[in-house]
C-alpha cells in the first residue's frame, strides 16, 4: 500500500563533518594575518566525523525524539537540518523554513524584554501588525512576570532560566512546519516545562513536525511518540518511543 503521509524532512545518507584548527599559535590573529598575506593554505589538524551516514524520514504531525548519550551527533544533526551545517556528503531535503528553537537566539540584553519579544516575533518574519496582539500572551506564557512587572526592565537583569524562558516563549509564538528543539525544555521550573510541553504538543496539532533532543527521558516520552537513536554519529534505533527508549536504556546501564 502507498504510503499516503506527506514528508517534511528527508535526511539521505547525510555525513557532517567539522574541521578543527589548532588552538594556539596558529590560530592568532597573526598568524591569520600572515596566511591572507602570504595566501598560504590554513592547517587544518583534525577533522570530527560527528555524523556518519545517517537516513531517515519525518513526516507531517510527528514528534521525533532525537535520544543518544553525549557527543553522538544529536545538535549537529539538528543544526544541518535547520541549514545552519552543510552536509559533506548525502543530502537534507526539508519542507519550509525549519526553525531551531532559539534558546540560543540573540537578544538584545540592554533592551527589556517586552522590546525583544517585538524585536524577535520581526526577525522571524511576522508583521508588526501581528506582533502587537501577540506581546502580552507571549510575555504571560514566559511567567517573566510572575513576580514583578520584569518585561519593562533590561534583559540584563534576569536570571539564565528567565531569560532562556523568554527565548523559547518567542520562537514558540510562531507557527513553524518544522520545529528542532534543543533541549530547550530542560530550562525553566516544573510549572514552565509543563506549559512548554503543553505548546510543543499544540504546534505538532497544527500540522508541523516536531523534533526534540533532550536528555530528559520523561519530556520525550511525554511529547514524541518515535524516537531516532543516535550513537557516534549512527543511527541504532528509530521507531515507537517505548522500544528505542528500552533498548537505549539497557545500553546506558551496561
Ligand atoms: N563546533 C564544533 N567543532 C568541532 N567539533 C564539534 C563541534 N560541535 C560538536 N563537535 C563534535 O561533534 C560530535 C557531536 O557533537 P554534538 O554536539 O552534535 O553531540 P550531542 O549528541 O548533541 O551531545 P550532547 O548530548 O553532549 O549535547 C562530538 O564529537 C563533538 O565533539
Amino acid at each position: 500500500m502507498a504510503d499516503e503521509r506527506e514528508p517534511t524532512v528527508i535526511v539521505d545518507d547525510a555525513h557532517i563533518t567539522y574541521r578543527v584548527q589548532q588552538s594556539g599559535s596558529a590560530s592568532s590573529p597573526l598568524a591569520g594575518f600572515k596566511r591572507i598575506v602570504t595566501g598560504a593554505k590554513p592547517t587544518i589538524l583534525r577533522e570530527v566525523h560527528a555524523i556518519k551516514g545517517v537516513s531517515f524520514v519525518a513526516y507531517k504531525g510527528e514528534a521525533i525524539g532525537l535520544i543518544g548519550t553525549n557527543g553522538s551527533g544529536k545538535s549537529t544533526l539538528l543544526r544541518a537540518i535547520a541549514g545552519l551545517l552543510p552536509v559533506e556528503k548525502g543530502a537534507i531535503f526539508a519542507s519550509g523554513q525549519p526553525s531551531l528553537l532559539g534558546v540560543n537566539a540573540a537578544l538584545m540584553n540592554d533592551l527589556p524584554g517586552e522590546r525583544n519579544v517585538v524585536l524577535g516575533c520581526l526577525a522571524m518574519g511576522m508583521s508588526p501588525a501581528e506582533v502587537k496582539p501577540m506581546v502580552k500572551e507571549i510575555i504571560d506564557f514566559s511567567g517573566i512576570n510572575e513576580r514583578g512587572d520584569f518585561s519593562s526592565l533590561p534583559m540584563r537583569t534576569y536570571s539564565s532560566g528567565m531569560a532562556a524562558r523568554l527565548r523559547f516563549a518567542i520562537s514558540a509564538a510562531k507557527k513553524h512546519d518544522v520545529l528542532l528543539i534543543d533541549e530547550a525544555l530542560a530550562t525553566g521550573d516544573a510549572k514552565f516545562r509543563k506549559r512548554s510541553e503543553q505548546r510543543v504538543r499544540d504546534l505538532r496539532a497544527e500540522a508541523g513536525t516536531v523534533f526534540l533532543v533532550s536528555h530528559s527521558e520523561q519530556s520525550i516520552r511525554d511529547t514524541c511518540e518515535r524516537s531516532v537513536w543516535l550513537e557516534s554519529g549512527l543511527i541504532r534505533a528509530d521507531g515507537p518511543t517505548d522500544e528505542v527508549m528500552k533498548e537505549y536504556e539497557a545500553f546506558v546501564k551496561k
